[in-house]
């Protein structure tokens, strides 16, 4: 398949590279110097160049304490952009898949059941709000679209670029004596190179639609900061402490866990459990770019 990458020097972006590749796909990737989704014109320009059978967008606005301050700027970027991407596939016959979050849902703080794809959404924050706006331009616009929301993603290329959770760890676990850690916010998180091995199973079963996609297991991340620790070795005091006590300018989900049996059913592949995917991330070594 001839495939475009858009938002390629992201930790999911390099990881899809490397996953498709191995696949046999062609792909063209492009970083944000080469488009600018929130723009028409950059789109066409940097589109219209190759003739791809699927545009995979990872490209978006990640900053969910800032995009408190500057909601618009997060709703171009994860809401006009989507819905621009949307209309060039569809008046070009493109399939489009995209990527969303868990934090289209944290209405229900108590909640326990994790969610499946048609469970009502509700977003308690800008971001979220964002994202599902991108989520709903998109399967309303494009009729050959797969969406697809993850978790808490992190990649060997959020060391050297925009971050992660688990690589924030590892610094500020040698920087630091003690760590308070939110202990009652429930999810996920999931590694950028099982996400990429599931994206390339499903790009081939053009069973479009919305999927829930995460490693198995739910955690805390408290637990899953301590987890890290553990297996990496570093040596910190970690205190759980609540939401409340840690004041972020974003509201969390408190449980955001996502039920992932339609993609599996659909694929036929299994994520691991968060522990093994976590393991293996801080075991394997780091991005060459230039493979
Ligand atoms: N990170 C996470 O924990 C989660 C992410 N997701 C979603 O998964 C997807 C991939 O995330 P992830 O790989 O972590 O993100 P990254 O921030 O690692 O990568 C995003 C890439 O997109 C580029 N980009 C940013 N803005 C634009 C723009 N306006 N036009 C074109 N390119 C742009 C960035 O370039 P530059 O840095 O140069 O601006 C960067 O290379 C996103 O849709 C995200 O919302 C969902 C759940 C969790
Ligand atoms: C650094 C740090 C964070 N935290 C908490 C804050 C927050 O609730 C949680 C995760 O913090 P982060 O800033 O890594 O992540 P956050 O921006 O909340 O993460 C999200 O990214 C976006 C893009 C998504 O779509 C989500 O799936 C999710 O992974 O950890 C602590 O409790 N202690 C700390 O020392």
């Amino acid at each position: 398949m001839q495939i475009t990458i858009i938002g390629a020097r992201g930790q999911l972006g390099q990881d899809l590279r490397l996953s498709l590749a191995a696949d046999g796909h062609q792909l063209t990737c492009l970083t944000h110097q080469d488009i600018s989704i929130e723009n028409a014109a950059s789109i066409e320009a940097a589109l219209d160049q190759s003739s791809p059978n699927l545009i995979i967008n990872t490209a978006a606005y990640n900053k969910v304490d800032q995009a408190e301050s500057e909601p618009d700027i997060a709703f171009a970027i994860n809401a006009l952009g989507p819905r621009l991407l949307a209309q060039y596939c569809q008046k070009h016959k493109i399939c489009l898949l995209h990527f969303s979050s868990d934090y289209v849902f944290g209405l229900e703080g108590l909640r326990k059941p994790a969610y499946k794809e048609n469970d009502p959404p509700g977003p308690i924050s800008a971001y979220g709000q964002s994202k599902l706006a991108g989520e709903y331009f998109i399967r309303a616009i494009c009729s050959q679209h797969y969406v697809v929301r993850t978790c808490g993603l992190y990649g060997k290329a959020g060391k050297t670029g925009n971050g992660n959770f688990v690589e924030t760890m590892l610094r500020l676990g040698k920087e630091r004596d003690e760590l308070s850690l939110i202990n009652d916010q429930h999810c996920t998180p999931t590694s950028t190179h099982d996400l990429s091995a599931a994206i390339t199973r499903l790009i081939t079963t053009d069973q479009f639609g919305l999927y829930h996609a995460t490693s198995q297991g739910k955690t805390t991340w408290y637990e899953f900061a301590q987890t890290i620790f553990d297996l990496a070795g570093i040596e910190v005091q970690t205190n759980p402490i609540t939401t409340e006590q840690y004041q972020a300018a974003a509201e969390r989900p408190r449980f955001s866990v996502l039920d992932c049996s339609k993609l599996e059913e659909v694929t036929g592949f299994s994520f691991p459990h968060w522990k093994q995917s976590l393991s293996t991330y801080l075991e394997s070594p780091d991005l060459d770019i230039n493979k």
